[in-house]
């Protein structure tokens, strides 16, 4: 398994804000930062997200997590590689921490079935990845603000617990920092740039 120093990853519940300050941080970025996303960032894992946030679709843990990674294997060899290679910093919303946390924790797949998925499909992780925290009815609440419900966020509240329990569990490994998201954007905001300051000092412009 390799590190690489300039894929950072935003992680957390439903409505934690990991949208809103991905683009605050890639604003602070030295050099070229590219924003992705999981499930996303390639066409065909664009149209696997809406199969998968399809509120209509029943899909059980096992085959979330087959989807997640069919996504993650065209994410990393189509978008997230080629831009590392290239020397840009990598902003990515969401990674495999996700599938631990949500078909794991959430879904109750046994931890072998994620961790032997992750090791086929990611020749490469995250160098941090920032997790972020909040109480999962304040989450909910914004983001249902955000618009009607998809299939994760119309699922019960024992499942966003469990979801949470697990990404507290994760943020206590190597290469993660866990983010209290409570408060104000901007106290959120002064948070990750002292977390990024304090583990990735080089990814950011020094300031005047
Ligand atoms: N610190 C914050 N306090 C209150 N609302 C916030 C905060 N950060 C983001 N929001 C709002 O909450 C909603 C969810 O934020 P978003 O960045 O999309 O979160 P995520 O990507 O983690 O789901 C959005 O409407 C956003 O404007
Ligand atoms: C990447 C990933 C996401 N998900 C779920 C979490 C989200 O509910 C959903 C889509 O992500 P996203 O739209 O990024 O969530 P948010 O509401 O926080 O902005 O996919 C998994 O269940 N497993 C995974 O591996």
């Amino acid at each position: 398994m390799t590190r690489h120093p300039r894929f950072v990853v935003f992680e957390g519940p439903e409505g934690a804000g990991k949208t809103t300050q991905i683009a605050r941080l890639a604003a602070r970025i030295a050099g070229e930062a590219l924003l992705t996303r999981e499930p996303g960032g390639t066409r065909g894992g664009e149209a696997v997200r809406a199969a998968l946030l399809n509120p209509d679709a029943a899909w059980s843990p096992l085959a979330e997590a087959l989807l997640m990674n069919a996504a993650r294997d065209a994410h990393l060899r189509e978008v997230v590689m080629p831009a590392l290679d290239a020397g840009k910093t990598v902003l990515c919303d969401r990674f495999a921490d996700s599938t631990e946390a949500y078909q794991g924790g959430g879904g109750g797949l046994p931890t072998e079935t994620v961790n032997a998925l992750r090791r086929w499909v990611c020749p490469v992780e995250p160098g941090l990845t920032l997790i972020f925290d909040l109480p999962v009815k304040e989450g909910l609440a914004r983001a249902s603000a955000r618009g009607a419900a998809d299939r994760f966020e119309a699922k019960g509240r024992a499942y966003h617990e469990a979801v949470r329990g697990r990404f507290l569990a994760i943020a206590q490994r190597p290469a993660r920092v866990l983010i209290d998201a409570r408060g104000t954007v901007e106290a959120v905001e002064s948070r990750i740039q002292e977390a990024v300051s304090a583990h990735a000092p080089r990814l950011l412009t020094p300031l005047p």
